[in-house]
């Protein structure tokens, strides 16, 4: 698709617009120019699941005649789920490449109520993907919102004047249904062309109400490395479409998870002696680790905690229910 202006990446540094002390009126949001080289040429994943997403972003694309005709509003909702280093952010990156949109990455443990998230999205502007990244973190489900601890400390740092909202203020909430509000309400309608984004690594733990069609329309698991992804990582990092340790990588990755992540990063090449045959046989040795691991009862997934079993259970029904 062709890209003709620069794209820009928001985040959100207040609840609304304020003035400083010297009255200079300060936008919700600071940006800047996005320049994420991952486009969907770049992204590792079964291409026939790669070539149903950009045929589903083309349609939304050309949407408008459509939308207008059966009376929806221009938007559509992505629920990115999968376990981490699947290539969550990556697709995001390649989406808003894709379609050259911009993109609003909320924070929304930075955001003290519905209100105030109403606010920010009225300054979002058309042609634009709002994301909300690991929304089971930023948001108990029960209602309340929870706290991020680290934000506290911002105001004792030097730097540009803060907002007054962005201060120390941790006690007022985002609830599910201010979300769900945002998602369906009447501003959602204006200006048109908004894709929004919710990734997690915990897709069982989102309230169906939050991921029903209609408000994610679309749901799409990011799963750890198969052979197709594989060899579509091999070409681009090494440029090999075949190899004698092709057979062996096949069999290992149907027997222990490895995500794209990590595949990715055993293919890089590590020196300047390393070629296909050094960063292949690198990737095998690792693979067996993992069915070591694995056969020892040892999570393989360097750092994952206990729950991973039960998340990829989670993310698999997920995605069985989604088919
Ligand atoms: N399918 C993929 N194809 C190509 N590169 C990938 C893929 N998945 C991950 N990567 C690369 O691995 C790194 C980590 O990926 P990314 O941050 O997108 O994962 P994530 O699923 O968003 O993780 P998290 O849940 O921790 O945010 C990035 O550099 C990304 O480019």
């Amino acid at each position: 698709m062709v890209q003709n202006r620069q794209r820009k990446l928001f985040t959100n540094i207040s609840t609304h617009s304020w003035s400083d002390a010297d009255g200079l009126v300060r936008s919700a949001w600071s940006h800047v120019v996005f320049e994420h080289p991952k486009t969907f040429d770049t992204l590792a994943m079964d291409p026939a699941k790669k070539k149903e997403i950009l045929d589903d972003l083309t349609m939304f694309k050309n949407g408008k005649e459509y939308y207008a005709r059966v009376g929806k509003a221009w938007k559509r909702g992505y629920l990115l789920y999968g376990p981490p280093g699947t290539g969550k952010s990556a697709m995001i990156a390649a989406m808003a490449n894709y379609l050259d949109y911009d993109i609003y990455d909320i924070e929304l443990t930075s955001v003290h109520s519905n209100t105030d998230l109403r606010k920010l999205f009225i300054e979002t502007t058309s042609k634009s993907i709002i994301v909300i990244e690991d929304i089971d973190c930023s948001l108990d489900l029960t209602g309340a919102r929870k706290k991020k601890e680290a934000a506290a400390d911002d105001d004792k740092k030097d730097g540009p004047p803060k907002p007054p909202d962005m201060k120390k203020d941790t006690s007022s909430k985002v609830t599910l249904s201010g979300l769900l509000n945002f998602i369906d309400g009447l501003w959602s309608a204006c200006g048109g062309e908004r894709l929004i984004v919710f990734t997690t690594n915990h897709v069982k733990k989102l309230d169906p109400a939050l991921i029903r069609r209609g408000r994610m329309d679309k749901h799409i698991e990011m799963s750890y490395c198969c052979f197709e992804a594989f060899k579509f990582l091999a070409k681009t990092y090494l440029e090999v479409d075949s190899h004698g340790l092709f057979p062996a990588v096949k069999k290992l990755l149907s027997e222990v998870d490895m995500t794209p992540a990590d595949v990715a990063e055993n293919l890089t090449p590590k020196s300047l002696e390393d070629n296909a045959d050094s960063c292949l046989a690198a990737l095998v040795k690792e693979l067996e680790k993992l069915k070591e691991d694995k056969a020892n009862g040892r999570n393989g997934q360097g750092g994952g905690d206990d729950d991973d079993d039960d998340d990829e259970e989670d993310n698999a029904q997920a995605a069985e229910k989604d088919k």
